[in-house]
């Protein structure tokens, strides 16, 4: 449930008219509900309260700073992917102690970064890697914390695009190769093994495939405890799938209750790394009708948040809920496809919706809080859009609209 509803047709965040909102701070308009992200934070902690844990937050879902401090607030560690991620976190407040580093290609310069800031935990994702990890940290004089991110080969069962646990995909190292790693980086001096890691997928609407991955990694931690390695968390990482139309997800506490029944007698913590689950739907993407335009075999609507403003639909074709802010009484229903102004053919937000909607109208894309913001460019040197967060009454830019200026502030006219 979020903090985005209707009150005499208008749609509210919070206690605020969107409208109001979006004439305000002009459109396209990202608008967060903070009340929805504590809600959501407080439900992953009720999920995980019969066991240590560690809820590290996907810096990636969202890296607004004032996001990124709320969830540091609320006790949130964090899953970061890159440099930037880590600095963002750190500007933010967030306790590096509390940050596990994922991600398939992390450079020298990155490791040297996050052993310096003393992070929790490298998630290793391949053999070369190891080595990278080793090596940077021998030279700094430091032993660096790690866990293998498990590649278990089991169907997360959403769309492959964002399916990354399958034998085909680029994530982790191979379950059957994992004992060996973790033998070979027993004997290296300047590693700690901590963990056991994995991330199968995102948007899962099912617990049935985390349970599954989940015995695998049970099956590798007693192989370990035998083998003498020991490790203090089982990290199963994101993945959990939120409503954007007829999805029905379980929730937090249904998705993990079955996890967290086959580890409650090991004495080892259990990390999770929600994104899409904290964020999506505590946000929303305003933006306006700019011209209605009836094509010969279809109508569009055509609004001023194009592909570069919320990439989902034209990336992977997903389906995203698009509402009237605004609802009239007897308005005449049409048939749209919402597209921007992005020259490209696949700039759409949603195709053939029903919508009762004039020019100059706001439309609002639910569900947009998560890969939104934090997927957006500034392709057709489109400038990124503000950012506001809603706390009851009140509003609060958290990131301004860029200003022309911005588009080539690092550019240099030269080679003449
Ligand atoms: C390693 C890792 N952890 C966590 C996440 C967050 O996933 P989600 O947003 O589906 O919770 C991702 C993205 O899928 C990821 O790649
Ligand atoms: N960006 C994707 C999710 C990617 C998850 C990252 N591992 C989405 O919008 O659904």
């Amino acid at each position: 449930m979020d903090f985005f509803n209707y009150k005499n047709n208008e749609l509210y965040a919070e206690d605020l008219a969107v409208t109001d909102l979006a004439d305000q701070y002009g459109s396209p308009l990202y608008i967060y509900s903070k009340a929805t992200l504590v809600r959501h934070m407080n439900a992953f902690k009720e999920a995980l309260a019969k066991k240590r844990h560690l809820i590290c937050y996907a810096v990636k879902a969202n890296s607004s700073l004032s996001i990124l401090a709320l969830m540091a607030s609320l006790g949130a560690g964090f899953d970061v992917v890159s440099e930037g991620e880590l600095r963002r976190v750190i500007k933010a407040g967030g306790d590096p102690k509390k940050v596990v580093f994922s991600g398939v290609g992390k450079t020298a310069h990155e490791i040297a970064f996050a052993l310096e800031q003393g992070i929790d935990c490298f998630n290793i994702e391949s053999v070369p890697e190891i080595n990278a990890i080793s090596s940077v940290a021998k030279s700094l004089g430091k032993k660096a914390r790690v866990s293998v991110r498990v590649n278990p080969n089991v169907d997360a069962k959403t769309h492959p695009s964002i399916s990354t646990g399958l034998k085909s995909n680029k994530f982790g190292i191979a379950y059957d190769e994992a004992l060996a790693v973790y033998r070979q980086m027993a004997a290296d001096p300047n590693l700690e093994i901590c963990g056991i890691d994995c991330h199968i997928g995102s948007q899962m609407t099912s617990g049935a495939p985390i349970l599954e991955a989940t015995e695998r990694l049970l099956d590798l931690y007693k192989e370990l405890t035998e083998c003498g390695i020991k490790i203090d968390h089982i990290d199963i990482g994101g993945g959990l799938g939120v409503t954007y139309g007829d999805e029905t997800p379980p929730s937090p506490y249904e998705y993990m209750s079955a996890v967290i029944n086959r580890l409650k007698d090991l004495d080892i913590s259990i990390y999770v790394e929600p994104g899409r689950a904290m964020v999506a739907n505590a946000g929303i993407l305003v933006t306006k009708a700019l011209y209605l335009k009836k094509g010969s075999v279809k109508n569009f609507c055509i609004v001023d948040a194009g592909m570069n403003d919320l990439i989902r639909p034209a990336l992977y074709n997903s389906w995203m809920n698009i509402v009237e802010v605004k609802k009239h009484q007897d308005a005449k229903v049409d048939l749209y496809d919402v597209v921007g102004p992005v020259c490209e053919s696949d700039d759409f937000l949603g195709k053939e919706r029903k919508l009762a909607v004039s020019a100059g109208e706001y439309l609002a894309v639910r569900g947009a809080g998560a890969y939104g913001s934090s997927m957006s460019s500034n392709y057709n040197s489109r400038l990124l859009c503000a950012e506001i967060l809603v706390d009851k009454n009140k509003s609060y830019v958290i990131r301004k609209r860029q200003d022309f200026s911005q588009l080539w502030e690092n550019e240099s006219i030269a080679g003449l």
